[in-house]
């Protein structure tokens, strides 16, 4: 079971359709980057997510139920919105332990000191987060979103208004939320750095159509496969190994230029090209895998949508 299940979601506002039936899901442990251009209609889709708007076709299943309906499975999610949900007027620690006991934790003693150390903020706990930073007061709403330990994390432009610094805690916050505690996370983000180096799949979203749907890894190496470039030592391996590449079954469009060899892999990984080279004596001196940046990507993605409107 996915899960993050949206399937043929439409949304309608003054007759016209925001959302044109739109389908993707997310599977466990996933980091998911939500992408689009402004008005793309990524908060919409949230929202119907989240339960908070009610779609006019389609579903959105979280856990499988709907978060609109089901009083239970709200606990098991956490969620940070542009509103960090905090209190100015309280200290850091007052903030989470109205939280904690709102979600009427077992130890929430326990639980608020741990959160303060995991986002950095304990020797600050008795700080009125009126004085914090934009950055104390982000990390601050992550503990505060991950207190009750949920299973799914919506996140919204998390870094948004944050220094390159701060939006690297961020960043590593996110990632062990995921790696080490199997949380599976949902990025809005505008940020197309951040999502290639947190996201494991995303989904592109334009004017209410879902333009591109799959894992980063994927999406990067191209629908053809993975583009290599082999730079060889000497001016005679070359013609060598672009023959031992072009006898390679799951290896295609091998090219020579110059001091190297291109090649793009299909069915065979980078690792057991290199081997086939060196056993045939060629002088590797280097393999670059090529791959498209996600801005790349987005930015195709976006204008081919475009073109074709
Ligand atoms: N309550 C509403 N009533 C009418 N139109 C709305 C409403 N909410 C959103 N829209 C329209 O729906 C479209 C999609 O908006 P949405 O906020 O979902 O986009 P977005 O992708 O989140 O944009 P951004 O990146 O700027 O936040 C926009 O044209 C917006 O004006």
């Amino acid at each position: 079971m996915s899960i993050i299940e949206v399937k043929n979601l439409k949304k309608l506002f003054n007759g016209r359709e925001v959302l044109q039936g739109i389908s993707f899901s997310v599977e466990k442990g996933e980091v998911f980057g939500f992408l689009g251009p402004n008005g793309a209609g990524k908060t919409t889709t949230v929202r119907c997510v989240l339960g908070l708007l009610r779609p006019d076709a389609g579903s959105a299943q979280v856990l499988g139920g709907d978060l609109g309906a089901d009083d239970p499975l709200r606990r098991r999610i956490g969620v940070l919105l542009e509103n960090n949900g905090l209190s100015d007027r309280l200290t850091a620690q007052e903030n989470l332990d109205y939280f904690a006991r709102l979600y009427d934790l077992e130890n929430p003693d326990e639980r608020v000191a741990e959160m303060l150390g995991f986002v950095g903020l304990e020797e600050r706990k008795d700080g009125l987060v009126g004085t914090f930073s934009t950055g104390m007061k982000r990390k601050l709403g992550i503990a505060r979103a991950v207190l009750h330990d949920p299973e799914v994390l919506f996140l919204d432009e998390p870094s948004s208004g944050l220094d390159p610094e701060a939006q690297r805690m961020v960043r590593d916050l996110i990632l062990d939320l995921s790696k080490k505690e199997g949380m599976t996370v949902f990025l809005n983000s505008h940020n197309l750095d951040e999502v290639q180096r947190v996201c494991t799949s995303v989904a592109i979203l334009h004017q209410g159509r879902i333009r591109a749907f799959d894992t980063v890894q994927r999406l990067r190496e191209g629908e053809e496969g993975t583009h290599i470039e082999v730079v060889l030592g000497d001016p005679d391996s070359v013609g060598r190994a672009a023959g031992v590449l072009r006898g390679m079954p799951g290896i295609k469009e091998v090219e020579e230029e110059g001091e190297s060899v291109t090649a793009v892999l299909t069915g065979e990984s980078a690792a057991a090209a290199v081997r086939a080279l060196v056993m045939a004596d060629c002088a590797v001196e280097e393999v670059r895998k090529e791959q498209q940046s996600l801005e790349e990507i987005y930015l195709a993605a976006v204008h081919q949508a475009e073109g074709s409107a």
